[in-house]
């Protein structure tokens, strides 16, 4: 990802996104983002706007003027060389997930626009896949990519992983923010080295913390330590939806979301709701033994997010004292399952004491030792994330109406 570009065009995209503003959504009764008409936009090098309009299949044609002025709007941006809207519909009820697979047979185009794939740069949702079982995402202005990090059970080392990640993306000249979801057991503010409540100048948007120059959001930083958990559960997706929303997370080019472990029902929910430009998934080489980890891809599948890659942590163990490596838990096997899949495999991270010891003092490794061989494989994660993040933008992302 060019990170000059991506300023540039982020900045196109939200001009076009206020001028889209000004549109009222005549069925919606509020502006047309207001709405959530608009499930995605993207902006490729060349200026081509390309912006997806939410309908249902039966009213594609009573939205199609809507469908012009929004295209007309978005032509008359400085920076944008053309402009192409189409509508976009979420799969028509009955169609399970993989019977119309992505970029297959079940993407038409509409009003002689051609589906090209997406460009390099995205706001919010329009990364992300959408379509199938999701509801229409909000946008969220200004970041470019959300990705999800996830695990199938706990305990695996997925926000160690989340951080470091966000660290070594931030270290290839992305802007870089980080979500902790994980409201069971938010570890971000521990592991920045974060405390206190963000501030709030106006009462009503909240200011990100900054921890080793990543904008950091936590429920953790919001509720005190022994909050009871039972509260925390129905709490999660209007915290979630707030954070999302209400922080000033812009000018983003990724969002990192740390997610709750497991594949229970919030963590679909957040899956869902949350326009994910695609999911990480970590896990022992003994989780992957015991499938876990693939209850946390059939998750990501069924909502359509697109898994950008495994990672396998605490993959084998290097003596300190004498330097002989075991593999304790038998490395490799996420490696395996990853090419199984079909899936690129983002990496092995050994079980270090260094980065226990730092991440648990809130300095994490790739900050505090960006060169050392610790962080060496969360550099190798961030460059192969970034790569599938444009393999999957290329990708045609909803199944585009017909006329
Ligand atoms: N590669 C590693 N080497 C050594 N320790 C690690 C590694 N990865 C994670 N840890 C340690 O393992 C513990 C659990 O890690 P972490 O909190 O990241 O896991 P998690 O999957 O997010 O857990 P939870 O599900 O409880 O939120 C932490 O003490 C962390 O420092």
């Amino acid at each position: 990802m060019n990170s000059e570009f991506s300023t540039m065009s982020r900045t196109v995209r939200d001009q076009i996104l206020s001028r889209l503003a000004g549109i009222r959504d005549p069925e919606r009764g509020r502006d047309v983002v207001a709405s959530g008409r608009i499930s995605g936009l993207t902006v490729d090098e060349a200026g081509i706007a390309r912006i997806m309009v939410e309908t249902t299949p039966d009213r594609a044609a009573a939205t199609e003027p809507l469908r012009r002025e929004i295209e007309q709007a978005a032509a008359g941006v400085a920076g944008v060389t053309r402009a192409a809207a189409v509508l976009t519909a979420e799969r028509t009820p009955g169609r399970g997930p993989g019977q119309a697979p992505r970029g297959g047979a079940g993407h038409g185009h509409s009003h002689g626009h051609s589906h090209a794939p997406a460009g390099s740069a995205a706001a919010g949702s329009p990364t992300g896949p959408a379509a199938g079982q999701r509801p229409s995402a909000p946008v969220v202005p200004g970041v470019t990519a959300i990705i999800a990090v996830a695990s199938g059970k706990g305990g695996v080392g997925k926000s160690t992983l989340a951080v470091n990640l966000a660290l070594a993306l931030q270290a290839r000249g992305l802007k870089t923010g980080i979500l902790d979801a994980d409201v069971y057991g938010p570890s971000i503010p521990r592991m920045l080295g974060l405390q206190g409540r963000p501030d709030s100048p106006d009462g009503k948007r909240i200011t990100p913390k900054i921890g080793w120059g990543l904008k950091a959001m936590s429920i953790g930083l919001m509720v005190e330590e022994d909050t009871p958990l039972i509260w925390r559960g129905p709490m999660v997706q209007g915290a979630l939806d707030q954070f999302l929303r209400e922080t000033d997370w812009a000018p983003l080019d990724v969002l990192v979301l740390d997610m709750p472990p497991g594949t229970g029902d919030v963590q679909l929910s957040i899956a869902q709701r949350v326009p994910l430009a695609g999911a990480v998934i970590v896990s022992t080489p003994q989780d992957i033994a015991l499938l876990d980890a693939r209850k946390g891809l059939a998750m990501f599948r069924k909502v359509e997010v697109p898994i950008l890659g495994l990672v396998e942590n605490m993959s084998w163990f290097t003596c300190p004292h004498c330097g002989g490596r075991s593999d304790i838990f038998g490395h490799g096997g996420a490696r395996d399952e990853a090419l199984k899949l079909g899936l690129p495999f983002l990496g092995a991270v050994p079980l270090d004491l260094d980065v226990r010891i730092m991440s648990d003092e809130g300095r994490p490794v790739v900050a505090v030792a960006p060169e050392s061989e610790a962080a060496a494989p969360y550099h190798a994660i961030a460059a192969g994330v970034v790569e599938s993040l444009g393999r999957v933008r290329r990708e045609p992302p909803r199944i585009i109406i017909e006329d």
